[in-house]
């Protein structure tokens, strides 16, 4: 039985004995009910532990009752965190507040970097060597506190920590499907840098598609400031949530088949990367293939058009600052 099951499920040759144990950190939360939910629905799920500091006991016995082969358990409050982490091979973060209009990302700053390296230093004891997928904001900086509570602690392995830039390309296979008339998950954008505003950088002269500069520059636009959209449109009610929850649970999905031994699967993701740091950026995100130990190989971000060097140079100033304000969090006095 279990191991028709292992072989259903393409655990076979994994380092897995099992299914995965995925752990949702905010799993009572806008994103992280529908997130939980998805990640009910995935086979590669074993065992679905939703963690949050609020409403968790109602949220997973609810989902607990979709018939399929995963188990669900509730934690809430931080005496019950470490039993939700222990024995993780995958920590999703959704835990934080989301932004209201006229805010940016980085003003959550002052709210989020005390959330998420909250977390982190549970999942350094209790599950240092799970992957984490940060989707809290703003991702340029809750990143690299990750990664400098991972190294106080000794436990830093930089093939293992995420930060979650899925919704760009998904928004940049929707907005150019729209402009083109065309199935917008045939569209592959390539979207580098970070996840805010001018630190997005769509390069659509690698989609193979013909655009005309003022698409190009309205693109840009509507893909780096995909978010504000929502937020204006939610009025004050708070920031992507369905449309994250998608995002998520896609590179989730992908993450764990990867981990299960499938190979060739490729998603962009903000990681410890050498692509930008000769300009002295050690965080950015470009299509990673992914593999049974996390990050496989980072790709290079390729032949760029002379108005996305630009981009660039705008974006190098924005994504120094981000990441050094949360190395300085975790390492000031
Ligand atoms: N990476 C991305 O592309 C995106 C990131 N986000 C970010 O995701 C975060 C969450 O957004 P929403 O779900 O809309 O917010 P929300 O306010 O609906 O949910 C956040 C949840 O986190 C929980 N929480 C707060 N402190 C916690 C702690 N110490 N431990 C565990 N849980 C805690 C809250 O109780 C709440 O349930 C925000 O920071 C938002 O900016 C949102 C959309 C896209
Ligand atoms: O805009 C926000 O604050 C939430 C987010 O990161 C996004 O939707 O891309």
């Amino acid at each position: 039985m279990l191991a028709s099951r292992m072989f259903a499920r393409g655990f076979a040759s994994s380092s897995f004995q099992r299914g995965a144990k995925v752990a949702v950190l905010g799993a009572a939360g806008g994103i992280g009910q529908p997130l939980s939910l998805l990640l009910k629905l995935n086979p590669h799920v074993d065992r679905l532990a939703l963690y949050d500091i609020v409403n968790t006991p109602g949220v997973a016995a609810d989902i607990s009752h979709i018939n399929t082969n995963s188990v669900v358990t509730g934690h809430k409050g931080p005496e019950q965190l470490g039993d939700a982490l222990k024995d993780s091979q995958v920590i999703v973060i959704p835990a934080g507040v989301p932004r209201k209009p006229g805010m940016t990302r980085d003003d959550l700053f002052n709210t989020n970097a005390g959330i998420v390296k909250t977390l982190a230093e549970a999942a350094a004891k209790y599950a240092p060597k799970a992957h984490l997928l940060i989707i809290a904001n703003p991702v340029n900086s809750t990143v690299p506190i990750v990664a400098e509570v991972f190294k106080k602690a000794g436990v830093f392995d930089p093939s293992r920590l995420f930060g979650v830039t899925t919704l760009d390309v998904v928004r940049a296979s929707t907005f150019v499907g729209q402009v083109k008339n065309s199935n917008p998950e045939e569209v592959k954008v390539h979207v580098i840098g970070g996840h805010s505003g001018v630190t997005i950088m769509p390069l659509l002269s690698q989609t193979g598609i013909k655009f005309s500069q003022d698409e190009i520059e309205k693109l840009t636009h509507r893909i780096q400031f995909g978010g504000d959209e929502v937020v204006k449109a939610k009025d004050g009610t708070g920031s992507a949530t369905l449309s994250m929850a998608q995002a998520g649970a896609r590179f989730t999905d992908s993450l764990l088949r990867a981990l299960a031994g499938e190979k060739g699967i490729v998603e962009p993701t903000y990681v410890k990367s050498h692509v930008a740091e000769k300009d002295g950026v050690e965080y950015f995100s470009t299509n990673v293939e992914l593999g049974p130990n996390g990050v496989k190989k980072i790709h290079d971000i390729g032949p760029v058009s002379d108005y996305e060097k630009k981009l660039y140079e705008a974006a190098i100033p924005e994504l120094k600052k981000n990441i050094a304000k949360g190395v300085q969090f975790v390492n000031k006095a």
